[in-house]
């Protein structure tokens, strides 16, 4: 028997005869439908073992295709379906239009009724077989694809509903490039089957597979698309957010906006907090600069009188001088805005950023009049006009400034300061009247200057009152203000980093080496000979300067090697000299002799050192300079020779003779001192072996024969 639904039984001869009858003419059968023939429900694994061995073959039902059940049923119980209206999945199921969606998938369930069913546990290994054997039926590869195909069929129903949906909604160019598209593959897939003349029986297989193959690739397509969509979302959100910090972050956004040129014109910094108070030691400048405050906080009160003051200031000199701080001061102390732009900003590689830039800035400043416009590094935007084919925009930023400065009247209340180191490099145009005519020289502070400007640093941090700031001034010739700045903040440092409460003498004294000399090199392990050779060494520049008349006085004598040297002796002018007198020049000259003559004297000439190298290259300038350029050679009169290398041979060694000449009598001056004073001499060199470091007190002690007490 063969059973088809839970109540239904028909004899397996009935369906091999319907199977294969040459027509399909309904064969009635007195199927036993039992109406209450209840299922007894036994454990599938009691099944009896003594049932024949049959499979389909032997049955003849090999040939049975899942798109015959229907008919044989049919044939087999007519009516079965209509007036039993058994719930059987051969009518639930909507089948496409599709042919091997034809099949209903009933047979898994028929499968699991069977296993269920009496029938089962009589002949289970039997039927075990015919549904293993069936497993491979294609209504089991449907129904297995079915299964998938459910929700496959449910996708492409739903695509080909939404095909067919979009066919009737949309226009018709849409629904010809839809028809069109689909005709290819639906005729692809046919013309596919007949040109690889898929047999009839495989035709459902290869549909199925190409059917699982679409839908593979487009669930690929779908996945790639949605992490595509995923990570553009992602991407925008970074974008956004990135470029809303960029523009929120002042240092940035400026930098972002007047590099990228999106909007030049940078933000207006309010310089409250900066007044002339906080510039030290450029008196003059900042009284050139009172009235340009005074003009900023009442513009009014200068145009009434008639007065015209000058639209740009011209800030000239050194690096670190306080060229910027004196601008911010400006505005600082009239409270109007201050916009700060740096020359380099504006010559960009694209041509005309630079000028558009310029452009903004001013268009945004005269907006805010009264204010400062502040164009630090002026010589990287005023540069002479480059007149070179290679640069033939060039003078476009350079122009665009001149013609902006002569776009606004004087009294409109917008101030340009533009600071510059190399005012030789500026273009003649931009510091014609009407343009930067105020110019304002901020020089080196003098030893007064750079006592207030340590001053003014010392009282930022903790230091001891034994410091006193003009020794160190007199000490640091030449060092601008940002240099006295760095100074003072190293000595913080080394104070921290020795753990001490405060600073002392002892830390400004090491910074300022530092930054004259190098770092120390305690790594460095001089072996005794040569540091023997080394305390001499210094002791005689030390001795010459302290018994030569006009020689500098000595600040510090050091055996601590520091940068490429290894010792130093530092003097201290009285203050600034602005002239230096013959006699001054000459002890110079002698102190550097003292190194030197001081190894010859005791070690013997075998065993002078290289180590006076950089000394006689000093003493050397020095002649060359008294010679060539102040008019102190005899011979040669006042002439001065700038370039030796152009003159006739005879001058030049006219030249080179004199230089000698005071060399050599350099020479024997120093060695004559430390001949006269060579106990002290002596004195001094075992001191520095002892203590490495002397200041001028210590050396003054040593030198007057006193004993120094131990440290
Ligand atoms: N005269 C001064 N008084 C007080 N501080 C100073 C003085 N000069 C320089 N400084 C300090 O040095 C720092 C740098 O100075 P600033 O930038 O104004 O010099 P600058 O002349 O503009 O340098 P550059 O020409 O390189 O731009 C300042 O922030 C300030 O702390
Ligand atoms: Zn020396």
């Amino acid at each position: 028997n063969f059973l088809l639904s839970s109540s239904v039984t028909v004899p397996l001869s009935h369906l091999i005869n319907a199977f294969h009858s040459p027509k399909k003419t309904p064969v009635s059968v007195s199927a036993s439908i039992s109406q209450n023939q209840h299922r007894d429900v036994v454990s599938e694994h009691e099944a009896p073992t003594n049932e024949p061995v049959l499979n389909l073959r032997d049955l003849g039902l090999s040939e049975l295709k899942v798109g015959q059940i229907d008919q044989l049923v049919d044939s087999l119980l007519p009516g079965f379906y209509k007036d039993k209206n058994v719930s059987s999945h051969w009518h639930t199921s909507h089948v496409s239009a599709q042919s091997f969606f034809e099949n209903k998938y009933g047979c898994l369930d028929m499968f699991s009724t069977l296993r269920s069913s009496c029938l089962y546990r009589q002949h289970s290994r039997t039927l075990k077989r015919i549904c293993s054997d069936l497993q491979y039926w294609p209504v089991f590869i449907q129904s297995r694809g079915f299964k998938t195909l459910k929700s496959r069929t449910r996708r492409l129903q739903s695509t080909s509903e939404r095909l067919a949906e979009t066919q009737h909604t949309a226009p018709s160019f849409v629904k010809g490039f839809l028809l069109r598209d689909r005709g290819s593959d639906v005729e692809s897939l046919d013309k596919l089957m007949k040109t690889k003349n898929i047999p009839e029986a495989h035709q459902d297989a290869f549909k199925t597979g190409f059917a699982e193959g679409f839908l593979k690739a487009q669930a690929l397509t779908q996945k790639t698309n949605d992490s595509l969509r995923r990570t553009r979302l992602i991407v925008f959100i970074l974008l956004v957010v990135g470029i809303y910090g960029l523009l929120k972050n002042p240092f940035l956004s400026v930098r972002f906006r007047t590099t990228t040129g999106l909007d030049s014109a940078v933000d207006p910094v309010q310089m409250k907090n900066v007044t002339f108070e906080h510039v030290k030691g450029v008196e003059e400048a900042k009284q050139e600069l009172q009235e340009v405050v005074e003009f900023l906080k009442n513009p009014q009160k200068f145009t009434v009188l008639g007065g015209k003051l000058p639209k740009g200031i011209l800030l000239v000199g050194p690096p670190g001088t306080g060229k910027t701080l004196l601008a911010r001061a400006v505005a600082g102390e009239a409270d109007v805005p201050f916009y700060y732009a740096s020359g380099s900003e504006f010559d960009e590689m694209f041509v005309g950023v630079g000028a558009s830039r310029i452009r903004n800035l001013f268009r945004e400043a005269k907006a805010n009049a009264p204010c400062v416009i502040f164009i630090d590094e002026l010589d990287s935007v005023g540069g002479k006009r480059i007149e070179s084919p290679m640069h033939p925009y060039s003078r476009q930023t350079i122009n665009q400034l001149l013609a902006e400065m002569d776009g606004f009247k004087p009294n409109e209340g917008v101030i340009i300061i533009g600071a510059t180191n190399f005012p030789e490099a500026l273009d003649n145009a931009l510091i014609r009247p009407g343009r930067f005519d105020m110019q304002v020289t901020v020089p080196r502070p003098d030893v007064k200057g750079r006592t207030e400007i340590l001053k003014w640093y010392l009282n930022k941090i903790k230091f001891d009152q034994s410091v006193d700031p003009e020794i160190i001034a007199r000490g640091t010739v030449g060092f601008s203000g940002a240099e006295l700045e760095n100074l003072v903040n190293q000595a913080a440092l080394k104070a921290a980093v020795d753990g001490k409460e405060m600073v002392t003498m002892k830390e400004l004294e090491f910074s300022k080496d530092k930054i004259l000399m190098g770092p120390e090199r305690r790594s460095v392990e001089i072996d005794n000979k040569n540091k023997t050779i080394t305390a001499y060494h210094e002791s005689g520049h030390a001795i010459i300067a302290y018994y030569t008349k006009d020689a500098m006085p000595i600040n510090k004598a050091t055996i601590m090697p520091r940068g490429p040297t290894l010792g130093h002796v530092s003097l201290l002018p009285e203050n600034d000299r602005w002239n230096e007198t013959r006699a001054q020049l000459l002890a110079q000259m002698d102190v550097s002799m003292g190194g030197r003559v001081a190894e010859e004297l005791i070690f013997g000439s075998d065993h002078i050192t290289t180590g006076a190298s950089s000394d006689f290259d000093n003493a050397t300038k020095i002649a060359k300079r008294m010679v060539t350029k102040f008019g102190m050679s005899e011979k040669l009169g006042v002439m001065t020779y700038s370039d030796t290398g152009k003159l006739s041979p005879e001058t030049q060694s006219a030249i080179e003779q004199e230089i000698r000449i005071l060399l050599r009598d350099s020479y024997e001056r120093a060695k004559h001192i430390l001949k006269t004073h060579a106990k002290e001499h002596k004195n001094l060199a075992e001191a520095l072996l002892t203590y490495e470091t002397l200041d001028a007190k210590e050396i003054q002690i040593v030198l007057e024969g006193k004993k120094l007490e131990v440290r």
